[in-house]
This record gives structure tokens, sequence and C-alpha cells, in this order.
């Protein structure tokens, strides 16, 4: 476990590692983003920025519905090396700290907002899309989880 403390997080990201199955999860969706121009063309979890006195569950649901119109059920968190109050975090940049937590999509059929593309990864599929370089570690621990 990295020490939060001594890397003062200046904002909490949440996203959302969307699977067919919750408990027996076999493919992974990665989604394309399409801006800002730096991040055009990179894959990554659906989610983004925590508001103030949001929950970081209500600002997944939030980010979902907003970005794929989508409602999902959310399962279990994919465990990273940050220390967070009550969770854990993946680094991302400076002061960024990424929660990820499984999810399954119940309702809606998926219109992309933010993004271009989306795909549904098996696990010989998961690194055929150039995900965002923070999202890798992610990825090799989701790997680890899909069947
Ligand atoms: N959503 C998301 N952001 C990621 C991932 N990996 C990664 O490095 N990031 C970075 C990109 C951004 O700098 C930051 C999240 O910002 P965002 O643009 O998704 O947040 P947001 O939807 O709230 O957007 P905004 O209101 O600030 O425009 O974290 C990821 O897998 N998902």
């Amino acid at each position: 476990m990295t020490d939060a403390a001594a890397q003062p997080i200046t904002r909490l990201v949440v996203g959302a590692a969307i699977v067919d199955d919750l408990t027996h999860p076999t493919v992974l969706l990665a989604a394309r983003r399409t801006a800002p121009s730096a991040l055009a063309g990179g894959w990554e979890f659906p989610g983004g920025k925590v508001e103030h006195d949001e929950s970081l569950e209500a600002a997944l649901h939030r980010e979902l519905a907003e970005e794929l119109d989508v409602t999902v059920e959310l399962g279990a968190q994919v465990t990273g090396p940050v220390a967070l109050d009550d969770a854990t975090g993946w680094p991302l940049k400076p002061g960024f700290v990424m929660q990820v937590r499984f999810a399954r999509i119940t309702t809606g059929t998926m219109r992309l907002v933010d993004h271009d593309q989306v795909r549904w990864l098996t696990p010989a599929q998961l690194y055929d899309v150039p995900w965002l370089p923070a999202d890798l570690p992610i990825v090799d621990a989701i790997r680890a989880l899909l069947h």
C-alpha cells in the first residue's frame, strides 16, 4: 500500500470496470475518449471526477448515466495500491487517484456521449486497445479476475 498521506490527493476519480457478469466476468468494456485532445484516442474505464460532497458510488452512477446513458449494479472494487478513507485507489497522475468498481449494466441501451467507441474485450483481447497509460496496471489486475 502507498501511504495516501505522503502524496496529497487533490482529486478523486471513479471508474467502472463494466463486465458482463459480476460473479463470473468474462469480458470487460473499454471506451475510447474523444477529449481533451491530449487524451483523445486513449481507451479508459468510463467514469470521471467525484464532485464535492458526493459519494464515490453516487459519482459513478452519475457518470455512467451521463456518459453512456445506462444504469448499473455495482460490484466489488478493483483493489488498488493507494489507501483511501474507506476504499483503495489507483494513481493516475500527480494529485489524481481513481477508485475502480466492477459494474454490470442493468438498464439502458448504451449511447456514447463522451466516447466514440466501446469494445467488449475478452482476456485475450485486453491489450488490443491503447489504454491510457495509468490504466495499464488496473487492466493487469482485472485480467487476473476475468474467466
Ligand atoms: N474517467 C477516467 N479518467 C481517467 C482514466 N484513466 C486516467 O488516467 N484518467 C484521467 C483522465 C482525466 O485526466 C481524469 C478524469 O477526468 P474526466 O475527464 O474523466 O472527468 P469528468 O468526466 O468529471 O470530466 P470534467 O467534468 O472534468 O470535464 O483522469 C480512466 O480510466 N477513466
